[in-house]
């Protein structure tokens, strides 16, 4: 869907912010541009809506080569949601989600109609907020204006700089799960810059991590970058404790199930459900058994034991170096 081939940017002082970049975001995925300040990323999302021109190389959307592209037109196709949301502050909240399709010349009605359809689809009850002004709203409820704004010419690409960068943890969070539905089930493809591993790894069906002087240092699978980070730098910048960030990415498998005799635990999840959710299940609760189940029937229970063994195996496999002779079965 969006496609980079060999572009760079060198600014006119001779800063060098993207390098030799090659880069393909399949239609309706969502790719996650991480990495330290300064690395390239906001350049490289600019490039796509053309705020800024490459000095090298190639940059296709669907297929067109986008330097041949109307800018305006070519914007329409792309929503474009940053920290700073940039409402306008004497405009309501309805007003400003309007914004784009009223420049597109739909009357009144139908554009108010659409925000407040829009408005619903973020979380925000348009009767309460559709006439609030934005000095009126929590900064997360404004993060949610800029979505639900970026949403409403319904653009086939989101193009996102750090969109949840500015609101506490738990806000951010929330803004991230609820995100990610949206674009799912919207089939959006989606470009989210972020210096957040957590957030790209939670975020991304694939992360691109940045190295500074706009190299790309790895692009793959979350579970692939914490598995396997393709040098130092990657391995290093993933952290430490990436073991336990692959609690996130690592889906139950029957494997990983004991049997259970007596009574099953009453906690169930889905199988392929992640072991993150299996192990907040287990703090919900004193019984720290899981039953999983595929179509409703049990296939067996996930204990604590359980999790550790195949979040070890799951390390093992990717990575023999890393324990795998010392994971025991048991
Ligand atoms: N207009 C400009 N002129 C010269 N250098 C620039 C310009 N804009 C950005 N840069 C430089 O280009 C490099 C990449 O900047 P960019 O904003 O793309 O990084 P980033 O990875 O998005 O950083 P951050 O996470 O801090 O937002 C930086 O060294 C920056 O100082």
């Amino acid at each position: 869907m969006i496609r980079l081939v060999g572009v760079g940017k060198t600014y006119d002082d001779g800063t060098v912010a993207v390098q030799e970049l090659d880069l393909d975001v399949p239609r309706g995925r969502t790719v996650c541009l991480v990495g330290p300040s300064g690395c390239g990323k906001s350049t490289t999302l600019k490039m796509v809506n053309r705020l800024i021109e490459p000095t090298q190389g190639r940059i296709f959307l669907d297929g067109e080569e986008i330097t041949r592209a109307d800018p305006v037109a070519l914007r329409r196709r792309i929503g474009y949601v940053i920290q700073q949301v940039g409402l306008f502050p004497h405009q309501s909240i309805r007003t400003n989600v309007a914004t784009v399709p009223s420049l597109l010349g739909w009357d009144r009605k139908k554009a108010h109609a659409r925000a407040d359809e829009l408005m619903d689809l973020v979380g925000l009850d348009p009767a309460q907020y559709g006439g609030r002004y934005p000095h009126q709203l929590s900064g997360g409820q404004r993060q949610r204006v800029g979505v639900a704004r970026a949403l409403a010419a319904d653009p086939p690409v989101l193009l996102m700089d750090e969109p949840f960068g500015a609101v506490d943890p738990i806000v951010r969070s929330r803004l991230q799960d609820e995100f990610a539905r949206i674009a799912r089930d919207l089939d959006k493809t989606v470009m989210f810059v972020t210096h957040d591993i957590d957030e790209a790894i939670r975020m991304g069906d694939k992360v691109a991590v940045f190295a500074v002087g706009g190299r790309l240092a790895q692009y793959d699978e979350p579970a692939t970058l914490l598995g396997r980070p393709a040098d130092d730098f990657v391995a290093e910048f993933v952290g430490a404790s990436r073991g336990l960030r692959r609690l996130s990415v690592t889906p139950i498998e029957e494997r990983h199930l004991v049997r259970h005799d007596g009574e099953p635990p009453a906690a169930t999840l889905p199988i392929g459900s992640t072991l993150e959710e299996a192990l907040a299940t287990m703090l919900r609760q004193d019984d720290a058994r899981v039953a999983v189940t595929r179509g409703g029937a049990m296939l067996g229970v996930l204990t604590p034991g359980a999790v550790h063994r195949a979040l070890r195996t799951s390390i093992a496999e990717d990575d023999p170096a890393d324990g795998a002779d010392r994971v025991t079965a048991g």
